[in-house]
């Protein structure tokens, strides 16, 4: 028998899983809604007491996914569309979070997904910037490195982009690295935040170890071995499904954590920094133009693009092999839309 504070603990509707620092409140959708992300990542976002209107996408399945997730005791709204109903869809929307296309499996590169993944993103961006220009976009889809300049060239094309709205999700190589590291350190993942820079694929994904504390006196075959599992921590989880696609549940847990943090500085908090794939000044002299680093979100979008700060040899390394396959995967996304 429960005592009577457990029952009302229990009752109470609205459990806040996420930080929240001002009533203001969004419109939020998600293209892909029906898939292995998108399902979770809806449940999660349902939860998020900063979305107040949550508008489900999917070519697929869409509308079964809202009348499940819009039972939960939140009080945002949940609206379901049906694969001809995009523009719908997208009415009114200042958020858009994109996790449609095919995933991987065992054997294959996240490039490997570039010829079925460019075109669902290439359309699905063009119809966010015909009916939500001012909408800010997320992009999960692979490869991110390359779907984040086709998104950029679409809304250029259309006569609608603005750098600050545009983000590639590179949350889950942060989620990643803060776990691993805190397994090497014994302690929790709360005190091992790491910043990751770079991109979102293998040899792309720099995580800045000597940045932080602990992570500064991981040398040696332990240190090859953590960056190796941050770098390729996806494969992991691809081999592991054996066939049936690639990460979801922690994909759809970092993808919510970063729309939280999208929407604290949309709505004005201070000190809202987080890595994110978007345009960017670091290496542009490189030719370079899209880049993960820490970024602080505000009222538009991107407020500030900070440097990567002081790196250790090692990892002045792993930034020489990111750079010219970054460089790579990016001009293949704009030459796509060109
Ligand atoms: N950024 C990251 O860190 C990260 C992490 C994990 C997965 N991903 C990527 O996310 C994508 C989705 O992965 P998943 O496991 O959810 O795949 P999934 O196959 O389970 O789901 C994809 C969904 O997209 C839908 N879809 C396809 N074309 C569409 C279109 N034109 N409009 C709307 N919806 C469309 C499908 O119907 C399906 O429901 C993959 O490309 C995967 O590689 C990225
Ligand atoms: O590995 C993948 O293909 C999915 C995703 O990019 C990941 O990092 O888990």
């Amino acid at each position: 028998m429960l005592s009577r504070a457990a029952a009302r603990t229990l009752a109470t509707p609205s459990a806040r899983l996420f930080s929240s620092s001002s009533a203001r409140q969004t419109k939020v959708a998600v293209l892909g809604a029906g898939g292995g992300i998108g399902q979770p990542l809806s449940l999660l976002l349902k939860s998020d007491p900063l979305v107040t209107s949550l508008s489900l996408y999917d070519i697929r399945g869409a509308p079964g996914v809202a009348a499940d997730v819009s039972h939960v005791d939140t009080a945002s709204e949940v609206t379901g569309y049906a694969a001809d109903q995009l523009n719908q869809a997208l009415e009114g929307v200042e958020v858009v979070v994109i996790p449609a296309g095919v995933p991987r499996k065992p054997g294959m590169t996240r490039d490997d997904l570039f010829n079925t993944n460019a075109s669902i993103v290439r359309d699905l961006a063009s119809a966010v910037g015909a009916t939500a220009p001012n909408a800010h976009i997320l992009v999960i889809s692979n490869p991110v490195n390359s779907t984040v300049p086709i998104v950029a060239k679409t809304l250029e094309k259309a006569g609608v982009y603005d750098p600050k709205r545009v983000f590639g999700v590179t949350t889950l190589d942060v989620v990643r690295a803060a776990r691993f590291l805190a397994g090497v350190a014994g302690v929790k993942p709360s005190d091992t935040p790491v910043t990751v820079v770079g991109g979102h694929s293998g040899p792309t994904i720099v995580p800045l170890l000597s940045q932080t504390n602990l992570g500064k006196d991981v040398k040696g075959e332990v240190y090859d071995q953590l960056v190796h599992r941050i770098q390729f921590g996806g494969d992991e989880v691809v081999k592991a499904k054996d066939g049936a696609g690639s990460a979801t549940l922690s994909m759809a847990y970092a993808g919510a954590k970063f729309t939280n943090a999208l929407l604290r500085g949309l709505n004005g908090e201070k000190g809202v920094v987080t890595p994110t794939f978007v345009k960017s000044p670091l290496f542009e002299d490189q030719g370079i133009d899209f880049f993960s680093s820490n970024v602080e979100l505000g009222p538009n979008g991107v407020e500030k693009i900070h440097p990567i700060g002081p790196l250790s040899a090692e990892e002045e390394k792993l930034l020489e092999a990111c750079l010219p396959e970054l460089k790579k995967n990016i001009e293949k996304g704009k030459a796509f839309v060109a």
